[in-house]
């Protein structure tokens, strides 16, 4: 299997419950619910992303066509860092990254000792083996996904009210205000949203408040 890389690094991971864990993101490109063009955005399926998956021209990006080498490339990001041996965890991200992940790098980053994360739209089922599952659904093509880890719902989204997915099975329910323009707004709607509706909580984007990417 080969695989298309936008960008490896090592931050620390700013959403949801891990938020502040030293992490390293490896982020496929491509999405199945945007091109990423600007000129497509409005009539995509996902409208409002905050991410740039298009191309293979970030740190570390390009195209690995050996699952090995990538599991090495992520391991030497991890290991730059000088954080040493244990707690080592990737997070898998994009696009969209179920397009790419495959039981072969899941089994490669487990034998290097990895805790293996997903950020994915929930739109394509997730093979066996990751550690832990976020999950970010969006309008238009159906949510098949709808169990994991942590349900990471934007907030808010035209007819994607928080109550349809409170039944679902993760452990953890976060709302996220939607970036962009009208953040201010979101961040109170979302705010009193979690005041009122107490399985919900509030996650911000703390990478984004502090800095780091
Ligand atoms: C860029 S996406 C990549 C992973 C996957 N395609 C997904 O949507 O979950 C990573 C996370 O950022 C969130 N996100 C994207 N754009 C956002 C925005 N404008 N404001 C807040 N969160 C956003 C997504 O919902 C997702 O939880
Ligand atoms: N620090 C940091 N945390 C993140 N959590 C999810 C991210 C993503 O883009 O998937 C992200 C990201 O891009 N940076
Ligand atoms: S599904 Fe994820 S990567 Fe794709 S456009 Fe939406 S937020 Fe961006
Ligand atoms: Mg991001």
């Amino acid at each position: 299997m080969a695989y298309s890389i936008k960008e490896i690094f090592a931050t620390l991971q700013g959403e949801g419950a891990h938020s502040g864990r030293a992490a390293v993101f490896c982020r496929f490109t491509g999405c199945n619910l945007w091109s990423g063009l600007e000129s497509h955005r409005a009539q995509a399926d996902c409208t409002f992303c905050d991410t740039d998956f298009v191309g293979m021209d970030g740190v570390n990006g390009g195209r690995l066509t050996d699952t090995e080498n990538l599991a090495r490339v992520i391991s030497q990001v991890w290991d730059e860092t000088g954080a040493g041996h244990a707690q080592r965890y990737v997070v898998f991200t994009g696009g969209e990254p179920l397009l790419q992940l495959d039981p072969d790098l899941i089994d490669a980053m487990h034998r290097a000792q990895f805790e293996i994360a997903i950020e994915s739209n929930g739109t394509i089922r997730a093979p066996d083996g990751i550690d832990w599952i976020c999950i970010s659904p969006k309008p238009g093509p159906e949510t098949i996904q709808t169990f994991g880890d942590e349900l990471k719902l934007i907030f808010p989204q035209e007819n994607m009210d928080p109550a349809r997915f409170s039944g679902w099975a993760f452990r953890h329910f976060f709302l996220q205000p939607m970036d962009g323009p009208h953040y201010e707004k979101h961040l109170a709607e979302t705010i009193a949203y979690c005041q009122t509706h107490p399985q919900w909580r509030l996650s911000l984007q703390t990478h984004k408040l502090i800095g780091i990417p």
